[in-house]
């Protein structure tokens, strides 16, 4: 639940909290101080997702009290969300109130906006989404100037385009992200871009190649890449890879390879347990690669035990992390080959109790 009142002081003692916490969960690995980047306290979320919940012929945006399923929230407007977001929630609004074919059954609305300003809008509905949806929705996403996608089971209708493209400024390069709508993107850009520099700026400069697990639409490959002689990344997403593949091409990157592999496939492909045709399709030569360090960005549940061992065998790990228990876990997995070099935390999550962080691990 959000504080009634977004304070500085509020946002400073919350901040505090999660430093310690994060203090304490590094501390048996002997941290160095821990960097701390603090968010802006609103307007920090590009995406939000809300339950469309009706009361009498009125449907509203509503959410759930946390831990609830029953106590329901009707809102106007969200405050941490962009101020795109916050623009265009009534102005949706006022599109489903004045047609009943976007209306109708309509019980979700997906909004992704980018710090460039642009913004995608997802409907979805109890009712197979048609022609008159699409006839509907046109001329809203016209006069909005967004993309508007109408989802119903097993069908999607797409007006204007299925991703968003973000613009990024990492040392003084400007980088384009195609983000698609329903595959991850890294929730708040002005921490991202933090993100980003921070792991950049970790790397340094090589004349060796980088290993990437989990690595999404490119946010930190495309960045990295400028930084070392090859980059191999890989993802389990298929829309995520794509949108990867289209990244580069876009941003004229030429020394990137990608594989759709999990990151315990890839683990058994560099362990030589089992090999993979995909590898093969793209062209991808693992014995070519001379990886000095390994950059990891895995989900919540973090890395499994395999791909531990696996970047054990490298000097240098960059790990970035949305779960700071499962980052425990792991570093302590690590930690009898790999001492703590260097720790930071992302506040990602304003006015949450969750916490982004950042480690460097050395070879002893
Ligand atoms: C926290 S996100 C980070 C993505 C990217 N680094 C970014 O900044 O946008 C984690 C990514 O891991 C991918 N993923 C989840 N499980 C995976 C697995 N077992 N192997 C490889 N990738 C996985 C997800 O699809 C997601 O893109």
């Amino acid at each position: 639940m959000l504080p009634t009142e977004l304070t500085d002081t509020a946002y400073q003692a919350q901040l505090a909290h999660k430093k310690q916490r994060l203090s304490a969960l590094l501390a048996p690995f002997a941290a160095p101080e821990i960097q701390v980047f603090a968010s802006p306290l609103q307007h920090f979320r590009l995406r939000a997702e809300f339950r469309i919940w009706r009361e009498g012929d009125q449907r509203h945006y509503a959410m759930f009290a946390p831990g609830s399923k029953n106590d329901v929230i009707l809102l106007e407007q969200l405050p941490i969300a962009s101020e795109k977001i916050n623009q265009l929630m009534p102005q949706i609004k006022a599109a489903w109130q004045a047609n009943e074919k976007l209306s109708h059954k309509l019980f979700q609305a997906e909004f992704l906006t980018t710090l460039s300003g642009e913004a995608l809008v997802t409907l979805c509905y109890h009712c197979p989404v048609d022609n008159d949806w699409q006839a509907a929705a046109q001329p809203v996403a016209e006069q909005l100037g967004i993309s508007l996608i109408g989802r119903s089971r097993g069908k999607r209708l797409v007006v204007g385009q299925d991703y968003v493209t973000e613009q990024l400024t990492i040392n003084q390069r400007s980088f384009s992200y195609r983000q698609p709508e329903g595959s991850f993107t890294q929730p708040n850009g002005v921490m991202n871009q933090q993100m980003i520099s921070w792991a950049c700026k970790q790397l340094g400069q090589h004349e060796d190649d980088l290993l990437e697990l989990y690595c999404g639409n490119g946010n930190f490959t495309l960045p990295m890449s400028t930084q070392v002689r090859r980059v191999l990344a890989t993802e389990i997403s298929k829309t995520s890879v794509k949108a990867a593949m289209a990244n580069l091409t876009e941003n004229q990157i030429d020394n990137i390879q990608l594989a759709r592999l999990s990151a315990e496939e890839f683990t058994q492909a560099l362990t030589g347990v089992r090999e993979f045709r995909r590898l093969q399709e793209a062209n991808i030569e693992l014995g070519s690669y001379q990886f000095g360090t390994v950059f990891v960005d895995p989900p919540r549940a973090g890395m499994d035990s395999a791909t531990c061992e696996l970047i054990r065998q490298f000097p240098r790990i960059i790990y970035v992390s949305c779960n700071p228990e499962t980052l425990a876990n792991n570093i302590e997995q690590l930690s009898s080959t790999h001492r703590l070099a260097a720790s930071a935390l992302f506040d990602q999550f304003p006015w949450t109790e969750h916490i982004e962080s950042g480690v460097v691990l050395e070879r002893r």
